[in-house]
């Protein structure tokens, strides 16, 4: 479902001189349908570099991503925006939100741009809410003045809502209590059960442990120049 070949990256501080940093070269990784993959490296590797680039927002210098088949290197705008809509899930590890729009409607928005009929969509997104133990009073609040703790479980409400065939986690359980830990991994373990493919970040390892069935470092795709 994800497959990267030959990837390179640099990114140019155009007001810095234009120095360029090389932050990735060579860069090989698939993930299968059902697969788990964990992204590991010290910090500084390229882990959450290589996942903008897999989510469309940074361009490759040179090399190959194709996701569900669709090739992201010279893809029209409009392409990524239909692959992420409907394939290409992403759980960032913070919350961007529109102002004053209710939490519930947050987490519904995803099945609404894609057809499904509201009473469902808003079905869907509450009994996820309840299941990530957000409490009902606030679902009709803006979540842009929740806990760090509670806007990420919205944030994973939203990333859950439809089932994407890919899906791309950075630190989905960071900042979460135990019992949410929980709901998250057993979310997780659901979307492989249904042939979902997976790439993580994992800074908490039993949770990598629990979930990733292998990991990949990063560093392993540092330039020479850069290592
Ligand atoms: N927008 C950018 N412009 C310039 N350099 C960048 C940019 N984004 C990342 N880098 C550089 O690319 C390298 C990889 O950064 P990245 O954030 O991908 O690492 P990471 O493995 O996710 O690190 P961490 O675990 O600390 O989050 C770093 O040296 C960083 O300074």
């Amino acid at each position: 479902m994800i497959h990267i070949e030959n990837l390179s990256k640099s990114f140019v501080l155009h007001n810095q001189g234009g120095a360029v940093i090389p932050v990735m070269a060579g860069a090989h990784l698939t993930v299968a349908a059902g697969e788990c993959v964990g992204l590991v490296g010290r910090s500084g590797a390229g882990k959450s570099t290589l996942m903008r680039m897999i989510h469309g927002n940074y361009l490759a210098a040179s090399g190959s991503i194709r996701v569900a088949g669709v090739e992201l290197a010279g893809a029209a705008p409009r392409e990524i925006l239909a692959l992420r809509r409907a394939t290409l899930g992403h759980v960032s590890q913070f919350l961007r939100v529109v102002p004053r729009v209710p939490t519930l409607e947050v987490v519904a928005e995803p099945l609404l741009r894609l057809g499904v009929p509201t009473d469902r969509a808003r079905d869907r997104a509450a009994a996820l809410l309840a299941r990530l133990n957000v409490p009902r009073r606030l679902w009709t609040l803006s979540p842009t003045t929740f806990s760090g703790g509670e806007q990420q479980r919205v944030n994973i409400a939203r990333g859950f809502v439809h089932d994407y065939p890919v899906m791309l986690l950075d630190e989905p359980t960071a900042s979460l209590d135990a019992a949410n830990r929980e709901v998250v991994l057993a979310l997780i373990g659901e979307a492989k059960a249904r042939g979902a493919a997976i790439l993580g970040i994992f800074h908490d390892e039993a949770a990598r442990a629990r979930v990733c069935d292998r990991l990949v470092d990063a560093a392993a795709f540092v330039p020479e120049q850069a290592a």
